[in-house]
C-alpha cells in the first residue's frame, strides 16, 4: 500500500490523502472526506464544499450504471452530511462524461430495460437539497450533457464541448435531455441540437444561457469549488429554499410559482438567521450565520 496526494487543492482545503491499496480501490482519510470505498469515482472534501470527481477515464467517464449508483450513494452522503454545504461533480480535462456508457446499454432489450427500469436511479440527483454545480472540462455528451444540466449551475472550461448525439446512436435523450435542453435554449436551438446530434461549446452554452460561466480549463474547478465555498457561507436554510424555489419555476405556472415563493419566504421569518441577516444590515455588521 502507497499514499499519494491526488490534486493541487485550492486555498482553505484541507489535505486529502488518498491510500491506494492492492486492489486500486481508493480510500480518502480526510476527516471531513467520505470513508466509504468507490470505484468509478473519487470523493473528497474542500472544507464545507463536497467533491465528486467521476473517474473512469479510459472511457471519457461514460456513466455506466455502477458508476452511477456510486455517484447517487455520494451525492446522498454528502446531502446528509452536516458538515458539508455544497457540492461540486467534475470529470478530467478531456471529459466530464462522454454519455451513458453504450457498451453497457448494446445488448440491452426493450424487455430488460423496461422491466429493470434501468434510468429509474437516475432522478435522485433531483432529490438532493444542497447546491451541486457542475465544473466541466472536455465532452459533456448525451448523458453526461444530461448529468451537467441536472446540477443547479454549470461552469464550463473554455474548451468543453456539450450535446445530444443520442439521434446518431438510433435512440433519443433518456435521463431528461429533451426536457432540460429546451427550458434552458428553447425550443429552436433543442429541437437543432437534439435532431441533427450536432455538438456545440461551451461558448455557445453561455450564449444561450445553459452555462452561466466559461474559463481557463485550469480554473474551471477551482472557480466551482469557490462558488461553492461562497453559497456554504450563506445561511443554509435560504439557500435551500432559494433552490427548492428556482426548481420549482420548471414545474409550476408562474401565478402557482410565484405563490409557492411566498410562502417559503414567509416561512423564513421563522430563522434566527433571518433576524441576524436584517439586524447585521442595519448595524453595519457582517452577519454570523447559525443556520437556525
Ligand atoms: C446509467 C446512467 C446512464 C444515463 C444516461 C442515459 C440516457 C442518455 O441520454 C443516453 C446516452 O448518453 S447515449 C451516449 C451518448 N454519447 C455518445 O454518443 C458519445 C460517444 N463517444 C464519442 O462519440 C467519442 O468517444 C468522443 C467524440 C467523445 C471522443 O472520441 P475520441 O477522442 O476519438 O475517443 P474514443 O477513442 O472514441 O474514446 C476513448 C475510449 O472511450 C470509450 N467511450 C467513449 N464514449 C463512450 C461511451 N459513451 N460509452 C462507452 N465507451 C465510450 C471509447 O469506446 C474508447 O474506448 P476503447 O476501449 O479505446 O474503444
Amino acid at each position: 500500500m502507497f499514499t499519494s496526494l491526488i490534486r493541487p487543492l485550492s486555498r482553505g482545503s484541507q489535505i486529502t490523502k488518498v491510500l491506494v491499496t492492492s486492489n486500486n480501490v481508493a480510500k480518502f482519510s480526510t476527516s471531513g472526506a467520505l470513508q466509504k470505498d468507490y470505484q468509478d469515482i473519487l470523493t473528497e472534501s474542500h472544507g464545507k464544499v463536497g467533491l465528486i470527481t467521476l473517474n473512469r477515464p479510459k472511457a471519457l467517464n461514460a456513466l455506466s450504471s455502477h458508476l452511477f449508483h456510486e455517484v447517487n450513494n455520494a451525492l446522498e452522503k454528502f446531502d446528509d452530511d452536516t458538515n458539508i454545504s455544497a457540492i461540486v461533480i467534475t470529470g478530467n480535462e478531456r471529459a466530464f462524461a462522454a454519455g451513458a456508457d453504450i457498451k453497457e446499454m448494446m445488448e440491452k432489450s426493450f424487455a430488460e430495460v423496461y422491466k429493470t427500469s434501468f434510468l429509474g436511479h437516475w432522478g435522485k440527483i433531483n432529490d438532493i437539497r444542497k447546491p451541486i454545480i457542475a465544473a466541466v472540462n472536455g465532452f459533456a455528451l448525451g448523458g453526461g450533457c444530461e448529468l451537467a444540466m441536472s446540477c443547479d449551475i454549470i461552469y464550463a472550461g473554455e474548451k468543453a464541448v456539450f450535446g445530444q448525439p443520442e439521434i446518431k446512436l438510433g435512440v433519443i435523450p433518456g435521463a431528461g435531455g429533451t426536457q432540460r435542453l429546451v427550458r434552458a435554449v428553447g425550443k429552436s436551438k433543442a429541437m437543432e441540437i437534439i435532431l441533427s446530434g450536432r455538438n456545440f461549446s461551451a461558448q455557445e452554452a453561455e450564449r444561450w444561457g445553459l452555462v452561466s460561466k466559461v474559463l481557463p480549463v485550469d480554473k474551471v474547478l477551482d472557480e466551482a469549488i469557490r462558488l461553492g465555498q461562497e453559497i456554504a457561507g450563506l445561511s443554509q436554510p435560504s439557500i435551500q429554499a432559494a433552490k427548492e424555489s428556482i426548481n420549482r419555476a420548471f414545474e409550476l405556472s408562474l401565478r402557482e410559482g410565484c405563490h409557492f415563493e411566498r410562502k417559503l419566504f414567509y416561512s423564513l421569518f421563522a430563522l434566527k438567521d433571518k433576524k441576524e441577516g436584517m439586524e447585521a444590515f442595519v448595524k453595519k455588521r457582517e452577519p454570523k450565520w447559525t443556520d437556525e
